[in-house]
């Protein structure tokens, strides 16, 4: 069976924060205040547009996520809104799932069927309740606040997505991180530290970012979780 890996580096608005490339000392709370304030800026008319944009990009990998467990996450704030993404998604035979607060350092995973009652679980965030089964998501579709061209990703700081993540590569899992975005919160440069998890694709409203996929027999999967 035919393997192959490759990179894409497509797309990119030329959007991006240029500003930052000459100043190497900017810290990640400086950029998470800039970049907050740039999607905070968008019209809702203005997201409205993108975010079906990110849709329409986002289409090209349902197929792929037949099968598998995709966590998806309840729109705060600014956030692309995922929600009509995870309604087809769920249509194509994914299995659904969301972020859950249990602590300031802890998410934890709980399945999600659309329809199903949410409740209140943090940082202004929904959740499903306690007694919704936990599972390990093969897919995470991550919020963020900025990212850069290599898949560095700047989120609101608390560090829940990168330590759940850590917490699932303990355990043998490999979740791809798939995070989709408006093309104006890239920066040219995110600082990354060593508990940072790297994205596996950015989807934006100016086209594709850095997505890795796996070519097999002619069609596009997405790499099957090693565990
Ligand atoms: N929609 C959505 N759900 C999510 C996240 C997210 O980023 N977006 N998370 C991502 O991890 C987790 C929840 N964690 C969060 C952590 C901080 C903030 C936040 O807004 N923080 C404040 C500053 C910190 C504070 O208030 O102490 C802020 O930026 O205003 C939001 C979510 C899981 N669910
Ligand atoms: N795996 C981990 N183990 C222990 N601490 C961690 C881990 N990952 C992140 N942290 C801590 O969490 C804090 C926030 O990290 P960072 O600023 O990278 O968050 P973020 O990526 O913006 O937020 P999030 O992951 O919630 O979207 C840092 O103090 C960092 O040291």
């Amino acid at each position: 069976m035919l393997r192959r890996f490759f990179l894409r580096l497509t797309g990119g608005s030329g959007e991006f924060l240029e500003a930052y490339f000459s100043r190497p000392d900017e810290t990640k709370s400086d950029l998470r205040k800039v970049l907050l304030s740039r999607r905070d800026s968008l019209s809702e008319k203005e997201r409205k547009k993108r975010d079906k944009r990110i849709m329409h990009e986002l289409e090209e990998l349902f197929t792929a996520f037949e099968g598998m467990t995709v966590a998806g996450y309840w729109p705060i704030k600014s956030e692309f809104d995922p929600r009509p993404a995870m309604r087809e998604i769920e249509k194509a035979g994914g299995k659904l799932c969301l972020p859950a607060v249990i602590d300031r350092e802890t998410i934890v995973f709980r399945a999600y069927k659309t329809g199903d009652d949410l409740v209140k679980s943090g940082f202004g965030t929904l959740a499903p309740p306690e007694t919704a089964e936990a599972v390990d998501p093969e897919i995470i579709l991550i919020p963020l606040v900025g990212f850069d061209g290599t898949g560095n990703r700047l989120g609101y700081g608390a560090g829940h997505y990168d330590r759940a993540v850590a917490d699932l590569a303990a355990r043998g899992k490999r979740p791809r991180l798939i995070a989709p975005a408006y093309a104006i919160q890239e920066a040219r440069r995110i600082p990354s530290e060593p508990h940072d998890q790297r994205l596996f694709g950015i989807v934006t409203d100016g086209g594709t970012r850095t997505i890795m996929e796996v070519v097999e027999d002619g069609e596009i999967h997405l790499e099957p979780p090693t565990t």
